[in-house]
């Protein structure tokens, strides 16, 4: 069998560092380059801390793809340069499965059109953890029940944006069964701005950031007498490796645009 020829762009950052490992640890994975801010021309295995590997380091995104013609683009870097690098790779056909997080409505419209046009598959995921696309999909279960809702995530004081990608992708399946609905009281007032948190359609989402923490969120429904709460926790970047795994196996299969493992988890 061919082995599914991978390119990482991001390898020395938290993620991609264990993608990285994920894909010179699978047998039907070959790493076949990098993209990094530094060290072109060096190999993987010649930076501190990374197992023996021969693939090459590149500094120049598309001069990487010309070269290696990899089948798939892992990204895991900035929102700026994570579009850059999936609006390129698509250009190319070579299919992304991107968890950078941080893309506006607008970029993830251009990309799916760009998908289109292309016709190459591309996943994007906001959190590859399974647990979490699981509190995501009962969270929008719940919400059939509960109108009001809250949602608090809880991040590593490094992480770039607020709110949380998987925040907003909650946010937006919640508002595709929920009644539409400002919540709070009519008349309240912020004394201190910001205090009631980002305001997605009537429902407001809190970003925690604190040094200790990786991953977390959870989802406070409530009605009268009762709340529900549906949380999550990442307690390493390896839980979002098996999601990962999961969405280059699937992307190598389809040619069409996702947003969401909830999309491709039976
Ligand atoms: N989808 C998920 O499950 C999931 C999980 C964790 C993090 N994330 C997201 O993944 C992204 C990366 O997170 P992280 O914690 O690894 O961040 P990080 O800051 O540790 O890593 C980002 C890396 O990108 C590199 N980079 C920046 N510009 C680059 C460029 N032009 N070319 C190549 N590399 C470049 C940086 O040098 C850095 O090593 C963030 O957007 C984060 O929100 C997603
Ligand atoms: O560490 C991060 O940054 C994470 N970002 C994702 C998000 O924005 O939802 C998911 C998990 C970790």
């Amino acid at each position: 069998m061919e082995k599914v020829k991978i390119v990482i762009a991001g390898p020395r950052g938290r993620m991609g560092k264990e993608a990285v490992n994920l894909v010179l640890s699978t047998e039907s994975y070959e790493l076949v380059g990098v993209v990094d801010r530094k060290f072109d021309g060096l190999t993987v295995g010649e930076l501190d801390g990374f197992p023996e590997s021969k693939a090459l380091i590149y500094t120049d995104f598309e001069k990487c793809l010309q070269e290696v013609e990899p089948d798939v683009l892992i990204d895991l870097t900035t929102p700026e340069v994570g579009m850059f690098h999936t609006k390129t790779a698509l250009k190319y056909k070579i299919r992304p499965v991107v968890g950078t997080t941080g893309f506006s409505k607008e970029d993830l419209e251009e990309l799916e059109q760009l998908c289109a046009e292309h016709e190459t598959g591309c996943i994007i995921a906001p959190n590859f953890a399974v647990g979490a696309v699981l509190m995501m999909k009962f969270s929008q279960m719940a919400a059939r029940y509960f109108n009001d809702v809250e949602i608090i995530e809880l991040h590593h004081d490094q992480k770039l944006d607020a709110p949380s990608g998987t925040a907003v992708k909650t946010a937006q399946m919640i508002s595709d069964v929920r009644e539409p609905k400002k919540q709070g009281h009519p008349d309240e007032k912020e004394t201190i701005q910001g205090a009631r948190g980002a305001d997605y359609e009537g429902m407001h989402i809190h970003s925690v950031r604190l040094p200790g923490l990786i991953a977390h969120q959870q989802v406070l429904f409530g009605a009268d007498g009762q709340t529900l709460t549906i949380r999550h926790d990442s307690y390493n970047r390896s839980s979002f490796m098996s999601g990962v795994k999961l969405a280059v196996d699937t992307v190598m299969k389809m040619d069409t645009f996702v947003y969401g493992l909830e999309n491709i988890i039976e």
